[in-house]
C-alpha cells in the first residue's frame, strides 16, 4: 500500500509546534514524515516533556536562537520561512508527496521585516496558483472568499471574477480531491441577511447573484445566497458539501467553536496536497505539555490521504 512521504513544519519554535510534533513522531501515524526545521530543538522539546524521539529523517533549517516556549523571537522568523519555503518546493518538485504545517505567528515574521500574511498566501504565490483556504471537520466544510486581510479591505477585495475563481476552485477540488460528484456549495452573503433586497448592502445584488447565476448555467449547484447568520443551523449543513463564507470570521468561528482539535486547514488549489492544524502557536501553554495533537494528527491523516487519492487518480 502507498505510504506517502510527507514534509512536516513545525513552525513557529516558541510555540506549540515543536511539540505537538515530537508527540505525533513519537506515535504511529499514516505517513513517512520528513521534518523541516530544527531537528535538534525538537529533540530537545521532546526530552524535556519526557517523549522518546525515535530517529526521524530531517531537513535542517536550525534556529537562530534558542527558542523560549511562549515567546517568539523575530531572529527565528527567517528559518521558518525557509522550512516553508523548501518544503514547498520540494512538493512542487515531486520529491515529496505533500505538506503538513504547524503554526506559524504571523506578527511575529513581520516583526523581522518579512512581509507575510499567512502560509496559504506564500504558498500560492510560490506556486502561482490561485488557491482557496478551506478548514474542514467531520460534517463541515467552510471556504474562504477572502483570507487574511483587514475587515475593512473585505468588500473590496470580492469581485465578480475573485469569486468566480474561488467557485472554480472550490467546485473543482471538492470533485477530484474529495470524490463528490455534483458538490452542493453554500455561499453566504456579505451583508446582514444577506443585504435585505439591497437595503442592507448591494454587494449580493451587483457581485453575488450575477456570479452564482453565471455558474450555475454551467450545472454549478450553488445555493445562495444565503444569510450567514442562519445558513449553519444544524438542520441545513447536512444538505451542503461545502459553506463559501465571504470573510476569514463570518465562517471561521463557526467550525473552530465546535472544538479545535478535528479541524484542519487545506489549501485548495495547489499542484500537491497542503494541510496545517486549525490552531495557533497557542503561546499561553507552550511547552508545558498539556497541547492536544489531535488537529496535527489530523492534518497528517487528512494530507496522507489526499495525497493517496491523487496519486491512485494520476
Ligand atoms: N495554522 C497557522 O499557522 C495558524 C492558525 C491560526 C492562528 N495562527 C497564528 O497563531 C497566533 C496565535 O493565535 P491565537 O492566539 O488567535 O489562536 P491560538 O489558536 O494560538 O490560541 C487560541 C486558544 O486556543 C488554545 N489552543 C490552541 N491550540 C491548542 C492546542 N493544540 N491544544 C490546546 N489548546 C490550544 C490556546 O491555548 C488559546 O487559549 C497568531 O499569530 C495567529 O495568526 C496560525
Ligand atoms: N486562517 C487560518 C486559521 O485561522 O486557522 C490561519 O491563520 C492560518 O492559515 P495559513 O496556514 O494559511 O497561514
Amino acid at each position: 500500500m502507498f505510504r506517502p512521504r510527507l514534509a512536516l513544519v513545525p513552525g513557529e519554535p516558541a510555540g506549540v509546534g515543536p511539540e505537538l510534533c515530537a508527540r505525533i513522531l513519537a506515535g504511529a501515524h499514516p505517513a513517512e514524515l520528513v521534518v523541516y526545521g530544527d531537528a535538534g530543538a525538537l529533540r530537545e522539546s521532546a526530552a524535556k516533556l519526557g517523549i522518546a524521539l525515535p530517529a526521524f529523517p530531517a531537513v535542517e533549517f536550525p534556529n537562530a536562537i534558542a527558542a523560549t516556549p511562549g515567546q517568539p523571537d523575530p531572529r527565528n522568523a527567517a528559518a521558518v520561512i525557509a522550512a516553508l519555503e523548501a518544503a514547498a518546493r520540494d512538493c512542487l518538485d515531486g520529491r515529496i508527496d505533500g505538506l503538513v504545517t504547524g503554526p506559524v505567528h504571523k506578527a511575529n515574521i513581520n516583526a523581522a521585516g518579512i512581509a507575510y500574511t499567512g502560509t496559504t498566501e506564500l504558498l500560492a504565490k510560490q506556486a502561482r496558483r490561485d488557491v482557496v483556504m478551506m478548514l474542514a471537520r467531520p460534517g463541515l466544510r467552510v471556504a474562504l472568499a477572502t483570507t487574511h486581510l483587514p475587515l475593512r479591505a473585505v468588500p473590496d477585495a470580492i469581485s465578480q471574477a475573485s469569486l468566480e475563481t474561488t467557485l472554480r476552485v472550490l467546485h473543482a477540488s471538492l470533485r477530484t480531491d474529495f470524490g463528490i460528484a455534483s458538490p452542493v456549495i453554500a455561499v453566504l452573503g456579505l451583508n446582514p441577511h444577506a443585504g435585505e433586497d439591497g437595503v442592507l448592502g448591494r454587494e449580493e445584488i451587483e457581485t453575488i447573484h450575477p456570479m452564482l447565476a453565471k455558474l450555475r448555467n454551467e450545472g454549478f449547484d450553488l445555493r445562495g445566497p444565503l444569510p450567514a447568520d442562519t445558513a449553519f443551523l444544524p438542520d441545513k449543513l447536512p444538505g451542503f458539501d461545502a459553506v463559501l463564507a465571504m470573510y476569514h470570521d463570518q465562517g471561521l468561528p463557526v467550525l473552530k467553536s465546535t472544538g479545535i482539535e478535528h479541524a484542519v486547514n487545506i489549501t485548495l488549489g495547489l499542484p500537491y496536497p497542503r494541510v496545517a492544524v486549525d490552531h495557533g502557536t497557542a503561546l499561553d501553554i507552550a511547552g508545558k505539555g498539556i497541547a492536544d495533537p489531535s488537529s496535527l494528527f489530523a492534518a497528517i491523516a487528512e494530507c496522507a490521504r489526499m495525497a493517496a487519492h491523487r496519486k491512485s487518480a494520476s
